[in-house]
């Protein structure tokens, strides 16, 4: 199967599997697990932070930052398409008590302008605005890259308002390639930060999040509430240290892989590319090729092929580490097969 579903499908690497099976562990829940330490001080220095917390899972990560940064009854600006608001079960709402106001973005970036018309004024009438999420890369736009420029520009006014600014960066990786920007960078104009491990970045498990040493004590007990005190987690932390030392500038490579998919897939009468291909996702239009979005996820899957539904008439692609440019021709094989 060429499996082009998701980057979450990445399997651990050799690498990986050794460093899972020689990690030193630890109680973490008492501090001593000195892997997972060693992760969390990695990716702080990384990303320009004080601190940082080994989570399950994005998700796990993004809720954590939520239920931390804000207050029952607080209200949260972010993308009408971002993952938290999309993706994520309501668990905001269910979890932390806020309410989100959607702003629409373009190709997801949320402007300083509808930003700022977004924020609350102090009236006893309306909740207060607790948090801003950013999200880069932005899923639902194709892997869409936030400007550095933009990103700056919004935490500058987010800090005149004094609302902290989380980034859901579980492709910030792909970003930082793709814009040859420092991950730090994304650190400075930014509060906290989400990054997957588990993604392009081929780990099996995890994300982290980064952040103040406050906010970090604070989301640590946040986790500890949610069931996440892991013990001898330096099994997952070590390929996650892997991960970061290793998988990060080969980035690229999926990059190159999703512009030839996108190329070849440009050329098949009755497709079309939705999005502008900046990282590793492609988004095909399929309204003209007169079959319909299950039609066309059956077929590729009867041919060798897996990609996933992304909307009434769009299908996604993601390229990844276990995606080979030998598989990404052979996938175009298929889509001009069933084109017809
Ligand atoms: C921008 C962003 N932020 C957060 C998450 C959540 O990460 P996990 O909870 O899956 O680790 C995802 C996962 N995205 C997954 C995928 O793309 O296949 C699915 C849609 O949940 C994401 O794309």
């Amino acid at each position: 199967m060429i499996d082009l579903r998701s980057d979450t499908v990445t399997k651990p690497t050799e690498e990986m599997r050794k460093a899972m099976y020689e990690a030193e562990v630890g109680d973490d829940v008492y501090g001593e697990d000195p892997t997972v330490n060693k992760l969390e001080k990695r990716a702080a220095q990384m990303l320009g932070k004080e601190d940082a917390l080994f989570v399950t899972s994005g998700t796990q990560g993004n809720q954590i930052a939520v239920l931390t940064h804000c207050q029952p009854g607080n209200e949260i600006i972010l993308e009408e398409e971002s993952h938290v608001f999309y993706y994520e079960g309501a668990g905001i709402s269910a979890l932390a008590g806020v309410q989100p106001r959607t702003v629409k973005g373009k190709r997801g970036n949320m402007t300083v302008e509808a930003i700022k018309a977004a924020i609350r004024p102090v009236d006893i009438h309306m909740p207060k605005t607790g948090l801003i999420i950013l999200e880069n890369t932005h899923n639902r736009a194709g892997g869409a890259v936030y400007p550095l420029e933009d990103m700056k520009n919004i935490y500058q006014l987010a800090q005149e308002k004094g609302i902290p600014v989380h980034i859901d960066g579980a492709r910030l990786f792909n970003a930082a390639v793709a814009s040859d920007v420092a991950l730090s960078e994304y650190g400075r104009y930014s509060d906290t930060i989400q990054v997957c491990l588990s993604k392009g970045l081929g780990a099996p498990v995890g994300s982290v999040i980064a952040g103040s040493k406050e906010f970090i004590e604070e989301a640590r007990r946040w986790r500890k509430m949610l069931g996440g005190g892991l013990r001898q987690v330096g099994v997952l932390a070590a390929p996650g240290l892997v991960a970061l030392d290793n998988m990060i500038d080969r980035l690229s490579h999926d990059h190159k892989k999703a512009r030839v998919l996108a190329e070849g897939i440009s050329t098949i009468k009755g497709l079309s590319v939705k999005n502008n291909v900046e990282t590793n996702i492609v988004v095909v239009d399929i309204s003209e090729s007169g079959k319909n979005v299950g039609q066309w996820t059956e077929k590729l899957k009867e041919n060798g092929v897996l990609a996933v539904a992304f909307g009434e008439n769009l299908l996604r692609f993601v390229t990844h580490y276990d995606v080979s440019e030998e598989e990404i021709q052979r996938a175009l094989s298929v889509l001009n097969k069933i084109a017809g």
